[in-house]
């Protein structure tokens, strides 16, 4: 079938949530981790392109992000979404500019807008300003991300270096008034040349009118949220048939296996509170760089498998901190990802078929290990994350890929669960 909306998401639970909340429409969403080599054949009407880019230099970044687009264009798409984080991560050099402005150049396009307000999520943007619950971002537990402190809550201050052309503001007071005085707004803009339009949201009702006035923009971006509503919109504009098939979980040996590379606020109290009653193991940077991932490899070779142990990396800012200085913030980002990743693959050869995954960089570091190319979509766990099948070395799996503060406290063992009435 031909793609109704190309996506590019910039990292792998990015587009796993972009991918869930699509799906909830019932269309049918396929998640393609990397570009695809092969040309497409066998192509949805949303296709989602999964990179690890969030983090990577400018131009490697823009390269990926463009390859993907061609192929997404070959699939025969005319509309794209630039997915990034609703908390907007990006380093100081950061790409989610330069990759808008190198896929505006690439389709023509003269003006895009940026939302990633996430309202059930607690994302929302005033006046440009993005709160993450009641505090601006630069407040929030953001701002020690291990790879992308967030030190300031302003969109159009963030985005302004890393663009060459105007960046403006439609804000709530606009997006109040509906899709036709927004879409009034940014033709205004537009004639005073502005090509990067942040836009305010706080709650769904503006992302309906934010995506009714901006669906037939040749490129959208933003978090999820905004592109949930399109779906339901291109089926009332006629350019997609509405379907309401859902991918049926495979059957699935109950081995599993928990993988936290994330330290983010809520994985936190997540690995906290799956630690009281789960088997764990804590992967810490000093010893693995002292020992190697030997102990670790021992320990999962003891566990009962099916009482789904888990291997956490996840820790608190201040020993975040003293690990990065010690080796360096990509060093040890990337020593932990690997040893998440041989940890999975080593899991996967010794059985599990169900994987939970926490943090978007980790998932990249899991997933690649595992092989996984492709992703359908299943039951959401929660906002933003759905079960997805796919195979791994010719075995069918299933695989969460949980981003950093999404899910309550109780997630794992809750994602575990949910998985057995799939
Ligand atoms: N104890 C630690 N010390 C230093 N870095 C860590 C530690 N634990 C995890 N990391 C790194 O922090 C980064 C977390 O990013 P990510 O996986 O994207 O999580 P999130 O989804 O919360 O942003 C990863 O690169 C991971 O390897
Ligand atoms: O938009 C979001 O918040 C997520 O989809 C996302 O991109 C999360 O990234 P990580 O926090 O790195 O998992």
């Amino acid at each position: 079938m031909t793609t109704v909306l190309g996506c590019i998401a910039d990292d792998f639970t990015g587009a796993t949530d972009l991918a869930g909340l699509l799906a909830r429409s019932g269309v049918r969403v396929s998640l393609r981790m990397g570009v695809p080599d092969e040309p497409p054949t066998e192509t949805a009407p949303f296709e989602v392109i999964a990179l690890k880019c969030r983090t990577a230099p400018v131009d490697e970044a823009v390269a990926e992000c463009r390859e993907a687009l061609k192929w997404l264009q070959a699939a025969g798409a005319q509309r794209f979404f630039w997915k990034y984080c609703s908390t907007f991560d990006s380093t100081e050099k950061g790409n989610i500019g330069p990759v808008a402005e190198a896929l505006m150049a690439d389709l023509g396009a003269t003006q895009t807008m940026y939302c990633p307000a996430f309202p059930e999520n607690g994302r929302a943007i005033f006046m440009g300003n993005l709160f993450v619950g009641d505090q601006p971002l630069a407040e929030s537990p953001m701002k020690d991300h291990p790879l992308t402190p967030m030190r300031d809550s302003n969109l159009m201050r963030l985005l302004a270096p890393q663009v060459t052309k105007e960046v403006g503001l439609a804000n709530r007071l606009t997006v109040a008034k509906g899709a036709e005085a927004l879409k009034d707004k940014l033709a205004a803009l537009a004639d005073q040349g502005v090509a990067h339009v942040v836009i305010d949201a706080v709650a769904d009702e503006d992302l309906y009118t934010i995506a009714e006035a901006c669906r037939d923009m040749p490129l959208m971006t933003g978090g999820s949220a905004v592109a949930m509503p399109l779906p339901a919109l291109y089926v009332r504009d006629g350019v997609l048939a509405a379907d309401a098939e859902r991918p049926q979980r495979p059957e699935l040996d109950r081995k599993a296996i928990v993988l936290s590379g994330s330290c983010s606020a809520m994985t936190r109290k997540q690995v906290c509170e799956y630690g009281v009653t789960a088997a764990s193991y804590r992967l810490d940077p000093f010893e693995l760089d002292a020992k190697g991932i030997g102990p670790a490899l021992a320990w999962l070779a003891k566990q009962d498998l099916t009482a789904a142990p888990m291997f956490y990396a996840t820790a608190q800012p201040e020993t975040v901190r003293k690990a990065q200085e010690a080796f360096g913030v990509a060093e040890v980002g990337a020593m932990i990802e690997d040893a998440l990743a041989e940890l999975a693959h080593a899991a996967l050869t010794a059985g599990v078929r169900r994987f939970v995954v926490a943090g978007g960089e980790t998932s990249g570091a899991v997933t690649k290990a595992l092989g996984v190319t492709q992703l359908d979509i299943g039951k959401e766990i929660a906002p933003g994350v759905p079960w997805t099948y796919c195979e791994a070395e010719g075995h069918k799996i299933a695989l969460t890929l949980k981003s950093g503060n999404f899910g309550k406290e109780g997630f794992f063992a809750n994602a575990l669960n949910l998985l057995e009435d799939a």
